[in-house]
């Protein structure tokens, strides 16, 4: 047997394509434009394709796009000044803060800065609290985008079986949120779990978020699984270009599980489009309208 690979390339494009319709009609009828902000702290290189990235989505879907970088080096003090200015700014729907952030500054305090109605991340505890609550939130666009690409294959996921492997506040633990919601069973698994192939071989749905390449082996699924592999990992390549794996044996996996999403071209695909509908989500909120149809 060979997996279907689930096309989160694809998948993703429509996606962006609903969400450039909506802005079309917020713009015309409410004539609001949904803006994101996003602050980069440093330079690392793989942080500015994924900036980058959002950025020429943003304004590609008719959006307004407000990039912030910020020398590593920027103080606590500064990054909350313009965080709190972003927050009063009417033309900022969304707010971004690419993580990780250099250890000189503390997260928690950052995060915490963010007015909850414009943390398109979902990472304020505002927000986090509200999902875990099982009330309507901005949820974090990594495990939103999962969840979708779940549904491509399985329109309905309640009373499955699913792992979780990882459980960081921007993946694992919301993706458990959002599976509980869907009514599935869910195995939460991190870095002190026993027998892990053992516990991934009950599930009809794998999620990999451990930041390990291929740490997930073909033999440990059950036959016919959904494997989403959220990894992505730079591997050196002698005298060549990194190459790009996720947290999953992909070669392995094929023969074994039913659908799979491959990295590139699955998660990270959607964790962008997702951003996308968060902003509109949150603009159309501060503006006072309905929840928009994308
Ligand atoms: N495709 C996308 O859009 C995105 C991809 N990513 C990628 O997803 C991966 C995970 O990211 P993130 O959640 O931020 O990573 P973190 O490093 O924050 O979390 C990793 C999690 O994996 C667990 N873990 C580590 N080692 C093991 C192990 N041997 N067995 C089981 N669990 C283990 C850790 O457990 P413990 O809690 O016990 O330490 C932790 O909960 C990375 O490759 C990252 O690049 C991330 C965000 C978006
Ligand atoms: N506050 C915050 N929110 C995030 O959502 C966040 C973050 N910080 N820090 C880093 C991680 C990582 N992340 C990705 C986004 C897009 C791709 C993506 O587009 N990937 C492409 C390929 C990219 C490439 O070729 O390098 C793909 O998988 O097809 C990947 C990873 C968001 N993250």
């Amino acid at each position: 047997m060979t997996a279907r690979i689930i096309d989160g390339k694809a998948i993703a494009a429509e996606l962006r394509t609903r969400v450039a319709d909506e802005v079309a009609r917020v713009k015309r009828d409410h004539e609001l434009t949904p803006g994101l902000a996003v602050v980069l702290v440093g330079n690392d290189p793989a942080s500015e394709v994924y900036v980058r990235s959002k950025h020429t989505q943003t304004q590609a879907a008719g959006m307004a796009s407000f990039e912030h970088k910020l020398p590593a080096d920027v103080s606590q003090d500064d990054l909350l000044a313009l965080i709190a200015r972003l927050n009063r700014d009417p033309l900022v729907h969304g707010i971004l803060v690419q993580l990780p952030l250099p250890k000189s500054l503390h997260t928690e305090t950052i995060i915490n800065a963010i007015d909850p109605a414009k943390d398109v991340d979902g990472l304020h505890p505002n927000n986090a609290g509200r999902l875990a609550g099982g009330l309507a939130a901005l949820s974090p666009c990594t495990p939103l985008g999962c969840i979708i690409l779940t549904k491509s294959v399985h329109p309905s996921i309640e009373g499955m079986n699913a792992i979780v492997v990882g459980r960081s506040n921007l993946v694992g633990r919301p993706l458990v949120q959002l599976l509980l919601n869907e009514n599935a069973t869910v195995t939460i698994a991190h870095s002190r779990s026993r027998d892990l192939p053992k516990l991934v071989a009950q599930a009809d749905l794998v999620y990999a978020a451990v930041g390990r390449p291929e740490m997930v082996r073909g033999d440990w699924l059950k036959p016919g699984a959904t494997v989403i592999d959220v990894g992505i990992n730079r591997i050196p390549v002698p005298g060549g270009k990194p190459k790009l794996v996720g947290d999953v044996a992909f070669q392995e996996a094929l023969n074994v599980a039913g659908a799979i999403t491959p990295v590139p071209g699955g998660v990270g695909q959607m964790t962008v489009a997702c951003l996308l509908v968060n902003t509109l989500r949150a603009a159309c909120a501060i503006q006072g309208l309905p929840a928009p149809a994308a």
